[in-house]
């Protein structure tokens, strides 16, 4: 077989030709690198005066917002204090901008309100935890829900049944206390808080017992997934691929699909329940049938076709009122309790206020049950004359200060606490302000922009983005609170022995406007009832090697709980 022959003059004319390509093939490459590395050079000088984050084209300022997820409140605090509004560039065109001006606020708020509603990018966000319930709709769906909800917070049979409800488990939580206190180790209080919450907002909401604020702690798989859900779907706001990842069922898409599963079966169950109750004869009859509670309320209302209500809106509601019921005063109360063990002298002050008030309760109950018995005597008792029951116990508790005296003392205590009486805690009331100003429970707050705009302060705002009011930054910034605004010093609140009242567009932490948190009331009065019968019966102490930092989510919780030492206090 003849050998292949090469042309030899062929093939030095194909290196050539290859070479030739090749050459112009890293050339052109060449002057494209340098083409983008000017480009990005301008990109990034044109940006070098911003004050707020540099972008990358395409990409935003996703990467350094995606670094500082974790810190993402302070991250945006630190530009916050440089220039009160800033806009962070998202993927694909797309931006966020964040205020912390209160004239800005009222204007999204309230002078326009009707240009910023909760948006499409929040609702489609938010829909698989939130459905179309109150924190996630506009216009005519919300305005039935808050029409309700309001009506029902104005009135007095709820107030009352909840202040029973609240000192009943506040009292509940401190006997769990006095017992985990004779338990060596840690306590993690972020948990107890939410199980006291839930159970409290079941048993308002739902007219339902959970029973998870039990000496055992029991697992509450609703809980878990609720808190599991909550987080990723506050993630997609920083994830442009999380609908992919939802269509092929991927990652936390996938985790939040089986979590959201356990939370409907659970709720699911409540609205059975409660409607098979409301049903039977026997029930309707029974003066149980008309309970107080929130979820009754819709249910009647259902039962009207033209209200449009289903299984599903009600299954929106309740879950609504767990999420604004549940974490947003269990987090104050840890933020509470973490700020009086970092600040004993706080600890001490409150602790002095509640002695005092409970010293002036049980005189005037004393006086009260003189008058009923004399009434001719009412008018000049002396002190010492005035010593009740109660206050005996108080003097045996501080004697002998064994298990079953403290419990009995915190009895004592906690009959005291009504909706009047602890109008008259000045301190207290003013150390949870200050709690609410430094650790708001809604960190940020977004609106989307119906229509193109300008804020008060001159920024303009693009149709279809997203406008932010944040006040955990509000909270945080000296030109709003002074040169000490990120100290924790409830003095700052009061003035004339009473507690100050702010705007609400500086203390932007309940919201403003006609979206005001409907619970506002209801949150001080559970919150002054618990910290009342804790701050006079314990003091806590942090345990070191627990780090205390928030996890970024909806709700600013604290990412590794609230471990704390327990100590009885008399
Ligand atoms: C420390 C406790 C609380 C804080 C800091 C707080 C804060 C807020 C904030 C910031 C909003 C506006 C959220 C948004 O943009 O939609 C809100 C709304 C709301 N809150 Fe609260 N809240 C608290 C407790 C409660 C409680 C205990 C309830 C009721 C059980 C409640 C019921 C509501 C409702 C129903 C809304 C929706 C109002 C609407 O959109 O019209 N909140 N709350």
């Amino acid at each position: 077989m003849e050998p292949l022959q090469i042309d030899s003059s062929n093939a030095s004319a194909a290196t050539e030709l290859s070479d030739t390509w090749r050459s112009e093939y890293f050339s052109t490459s060449s002057v494209v690198l340098c083409l983008l590395m000017v480009y990005l050079f301008i990109h990034r000088w044109s940006q070098r005066k911003l004050l707020a984050p540099k972008s990358w084209p395409l990409l935003g300022a996703s990467i350094e917002q995606f670094m500082n997820y974790d810190r993402l409140h302070d991250w945006l605090l630190e530009y916050l204090e440089k220039t009160d509004t800033i806009r962070v560039p998202m993927p694909f065109g797309h931006s966020y901008t964040y205020t912390t001006n209160p004239d800005n606020v009222e204007y999204i708020l309230k002078s326009n309100f009707s240009n910023f509603p909760k948006g499409h990018i929040f609702h489609e966000n938010m829909e698989e935890l939130l459905g179309d319930g109150i924190f996630n709709s506009d216009g005519d769906a919300w305005r039935q829900q808050r029409k309700t909800a309001s009506f029902e917070f104005a009135s007095k049979v709820l107030r009352d049944f909840s202040t029973v409800v609240f000192r009943e488990y506040a009292h509940k939580l401190a006997f769990i206390l006095v017992h985990l206190s004779q338990v060596q180790g840690p306590v993690d209080m972020q948990d107890i808080f939410m199980r006291l919450t839930l159970d409290s907002i079941c048993k308002i909401g739902f007219g339902v017992d959970m029973g998870t604020l039990s000496p055992v702690l029991p697992e509450v798989p609703f809980a878990k997934c609720f808190d599991q859900a909550n987080y990723i779907v506050t993630l997609r706001f920083i994830d442009p691929l999380w609908k992919i990842k939802r269509i092929f069922n991927l990652g936390q898409e996938a985790l939040l699909k089986k979590s959201i599963n356990v939370i409907d079966d659970f709720t699911y169950g409540v609205i059975r329940t409660r409607r098979e109750e409301m049903n039977t004869q026997e029930s309707a009859k029974s003066k149980d049938a008309v309970r107080p509670d929130i979820l009754s309320r819709f249910i009647m209302l259902s039962n009207d076709p033209e209200s449009n209500l289903n299984d599903k809106s009600l299954r929106d509601i309740v879950l609504n009122f767990v999420i604004a019921g549940r974490d947003t005063t269990a987090v104050t109360l840890s933020w509470f309790t973490f700020l009086l063990a970092k600040n004993t002298h706080v600890a001490d002050r409150i602790y002095e206020e509640l002695c005092a008030f409970e010293q002036e309760r049980k005189q005037a109950s004393s006086c009260a049950d003189k008058s009923n018995q004399h009434p001719s005597s009412a008018s000049a008792p002396s002190n010492g004359s005035l010593r009740s029951s109660s206050s005996d116990l108080a003097d045996t508790c501080s004697s002998h200060p064994d298990l079953a005296t403290i419990q009995a003392c915190i009895s004592a205590f906690s009959a005291l606490l009504s909706y009047d009486s602890i109008s008259c805690l000045p301190y207290l009331h003013a150390s949870i302000c200050e709690t609410l100003r430094l650790y708001p429970a809604v960190p940020e707050d977004p609106k989307g922009i119906l229509s193109d705009d300008v804020l008060p302060s001159g920024v303009a705002l693009k149709k279809g983005c997203m406008i932010t009011y944040s006040p955990y930054c509000m909270g945080r910034m000296k030109a709003l609170w002074g040169d000490d605004s990120k100290s924790f010093n409830p003095d700052r609140w009061i003035k004339d022995n009473s507690v100050q009242s702010v705007s609400p567009f500086k203390f932007a932490t309940f919201q403003a406007g006609p979206r005001i948190c409907i619970g506002k009331d209801s949150a001080f009065l559970q919150m002054k009832i618990t910290t009342a019968i804790l701050c006079r019966f314990f003091t806590f102490t942090l345990v070191e090697e627990a780090p205390i930092k928030y996890k970024t989510m909806a709700i600013l919780a604290m990412a590794h709980g609230l471990k704390v030492l327990v100590t009885p206090r008399l």
